[in-house]
């Protein structure tokens, strides 16, 4: 792979800005500034903030990936995209255990509210939550077999449905490219440096590893967050990528 540039590094990286309120979120946006990084908002800081903190983030020429991982019937999701796109999000998500049709009408909203020519936001599909385990795959979900062949299951069921990628841990990203195509997204959490808290997560890897592995984008939240420095916890980050 060919080394990548600071501004190309930094491009690959989604700041999960997973904070209780829009202060907190505008504050590590402010600990940034300058560091063109893709932001993602969750569900506790748009159930806080709305739409309207995602609007300033557009205004502030940020891409943003709004994370809110539908998943209902067909009817609802697609009225649920229609909204978001609205927004005018770059990236959003749904969950691939809402099946093929369900995702297809996530793209139906999508095309039912694009301006002629607009630009469509992708869409995604989770496959298996990062903080699942092998063991909580098939002891408590209950879906027997690997955590990859389920990921990959989800994955091939998202690309029938025409979606942009997924959403899966970076240890599943060959497979995943191997069978959907290397066109075909992978989004990563799951993301930890060298020696940092895992967490809740389950299945991880460092910046360097998941690069390696082909990911498209890497998806960091409390290694950057939680830092007592975000600025030069993301810096070197960036660093490790170049
Ligand atoms: O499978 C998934 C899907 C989404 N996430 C989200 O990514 C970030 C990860 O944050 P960290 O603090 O780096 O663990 C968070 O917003 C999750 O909601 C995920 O972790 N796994």
């Amino acid at each position: 792979m060919d080394n990548l540039t600071r501004e190309a590094a930094a491009g690959r990286i989604m700041v999960a800005l997973d904070y209780p309120e829009a202060a907190a979120a505008e504050a590590l946006l402010g600990a940034l500034q300058g560091i063109p990084c893709y932001m993602k908002v969750g569900m506790q800081l748009f159930y806080a903030a709305g739409p309207a903190f995602v609007a300033g983030l557009k205004e502030q020429g940020y891409n943003v990936f709004l994370d809110l991982k539908m998943h209902d019937i067909p009817n609802t999701v697609k009225g649920g995209a229609s909204s978001i796109t609205k927004l005018g999000v770059d990236m959003f998500n749904v969950h691939a255990a809402g099946g093929l049709r369900m995702m297809e009408s996530a793209l139906e909203g999508v095309e039912a509210v694009l301006p002629a020519g607009a630009k469509r936001p992708a869409v995604i599909a989770v496959t298996q939550l990062t903080s699942t385990s092998q063991a909580v795959l098939n002891e408590e979900i209950g879906i027997s077999g690997s955590t990859e062949a389920a990921v990959l299951r989800y994955a091939a069921l998202a690309k029938q449905a025409g979606l942009d990628g997924v959403v899966a841990s970076p240890q599943e990203v060959q497979v995943i490219k191997a069978a959907c195509g290397s066109a075909f997204q992978t989004v990563t959490p799951g993301i930890r440096p060298a020696g940092a808290d895992a967490g809740d997560q389950s299945r991880i890897m460092t910046p360097r590893q998941a690069l390696m592995q082909g990911t498209d984008y890497m998806v960091i939240g409390r290694p950057i967050t939680a830092s007592a420095d975000p600025r030069s916890a993301l810096e070197s980050i960036i660093e490790e990528l170049i």
